[in-house]
C-alpha cells in the first residue's frame, strides 16, 4: 500500500557538510499497519517521513502509493493522501482562526478550489460529533480562536484535522514528545482510537520505547539512514524498553536521545 523503494538521500552532497540522510531504504506497508520508528539522533527518520510527505524528494528510489509512483508528486499534491501531526502543537492548526473554521480547512483538503469558505449547519453538526470523540468539551467552542487553546488540546485537534479526510497514510512525527506526561497519554489514546476506527495505514516516529512497544503492529529502528531492525506484533509484544535500548547498545555511534535514555 506504502511502498519506499531503494530510497536514498543525501544533503549537501560532495561537500564536508554531507549528510547521508537515508541508504537505499526499503519498506513496505500494508493497509492498517501501524509502524513505530525509533533510532538515534540524526538516524534519518524524520528524513523518511518527509520523502513520504513530498517535503524533501530522494535523490533516488521510488515512494509509492497504492502502487503508483508519488515521487514527483509535491506535498501540497500529496495532502489528500497524506496526513501528518508534527512535535510542535502550533505546526498543525491556524491559531488565528476558530476551532470549526480550522476543522473546514481539514474538511476541504486535497479538494479543488472554489468550493465554498463557508461553515454550513450541517458541516457544524458533523464538527461537534467528531470532537466529541476528543473528550476535551472542544465541541462546545466551535467558535473559540485554535491559538487559546492549551498544547494538548491543539495537538489532539491537530490529530483530528490530519485525519479528518481518512488520509492513506498517516505520519506522527514524534506528536506526543513536547507534551506533558498526562497530556501524551490523551494524545496516545486518541492516536490508538482513531487509526483502530479508520484502519489508517500509520508511520510514528517516537522516542519513548514504551510507546513504541505498546502501540502498533509492527516496529522499526534506524540507524545512519537505514533501517537496521524490523519487527513484527509477536516479536514486538515478547520484547521490553530494556532490549531496545541493548540494540542502541550495540550500534557504533548510535547517540541515543536522553528522553529515550530516561523512559
Ligand atoms: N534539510 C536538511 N538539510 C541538511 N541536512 C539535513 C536536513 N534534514 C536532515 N538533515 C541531516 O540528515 C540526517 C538525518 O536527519 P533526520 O532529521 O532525518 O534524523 P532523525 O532521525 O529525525 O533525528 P532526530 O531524532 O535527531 O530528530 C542528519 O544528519 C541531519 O543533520
Amino acid at each position: 500500500m506504502l511502498t519506499i523503494d531503494s530510497v536514498s538521500k543525501t544533503f549537501f552532497p560532495h561537500t564536508v557538510n554531507e549528510r547521508r540522510a537515508l541508504v537505499d531504504v526499503n519498506l513496505e506497508l500494508t493497509e492498517g499497519d501501524f509502524v513505530t520508528v525509533i533510532g538515534s539522533n540524526g538516524a534519518g527518520k524524520s528524513t523518511l517521513l518527509n520523502t513520504v510527505a513530498g517535503r524533501i524528494h530522494q535523490d533516488t528510489g521510488v515512494v509509492s502509493l497504492d502502487g503508483s509512483d508519488v515521487s514527483r508528486l509535491k506535498e501540497h499534491q500529496r495532502a489528500a493522501q497524506v496526513g501528518r501531526v508534527f512535535q510542535d502543537p502550533m505546526a498543525g492548526t491556524a491559531p488565528n482562526l476558530s476551532i470549526e473554521e480550522n476543522l473546514s480547512l481539514a474538511d476541504r483538503r486535497g479538494r479543488p478550489r472554489g468550493l465554498s469558505r463557508g461553515v454550513t449547519k450541517a458541516k457544524r453538526e458533523r464538527f461537534a460529533e467528531a470532537l466529541k470523540q476528543l473528550e476535551l468539551g472542544l465541541e462546545g467552542r466551535l467558535k473559540t480562536k485554535v491559538g487559546l487553546l492549551s498544547g494538548g488540546q491543539r495537538q489532539a485537534l491537530s490529530l483530528l484535522m490530519a485525519t479528518y479526510s481518512d488520509p492513506r497514510v498517516l505520519l506522527l512525527d514524534e506528536h506526543t514528545a513536547a507534551l506533558d506526561p498526562q497530556r501524551a497519554e490523551l494524545v496516545t489514546r486518541l492516536t490508538r482510537s482513531v487509526v483502530e476506527d479508520k484502519g489508517l495505514t500509520t508511520l510514528m516516529v517516537t522516542h519513548n520505547m514504551v510507546q513504541a512497544l505498546e502501540v502498533g503492529n509492527r516496529l522499526i529502528m534506524m540507524h545512519e539512514g537505514r533501517i537496521i531492525l524490523d519487527v513484527g506484533a509477536e516479536q514486538k509484544a515478547q520484547m521490553t524498553p530494556q532490549d531496545l535500548l541493548a540494540e542502541f547498545g550495540k550500534l557504533k555511534g548510535a547517540v541515543v536521545d536522553d528522553k529515550t535514555l530516561l523512559q
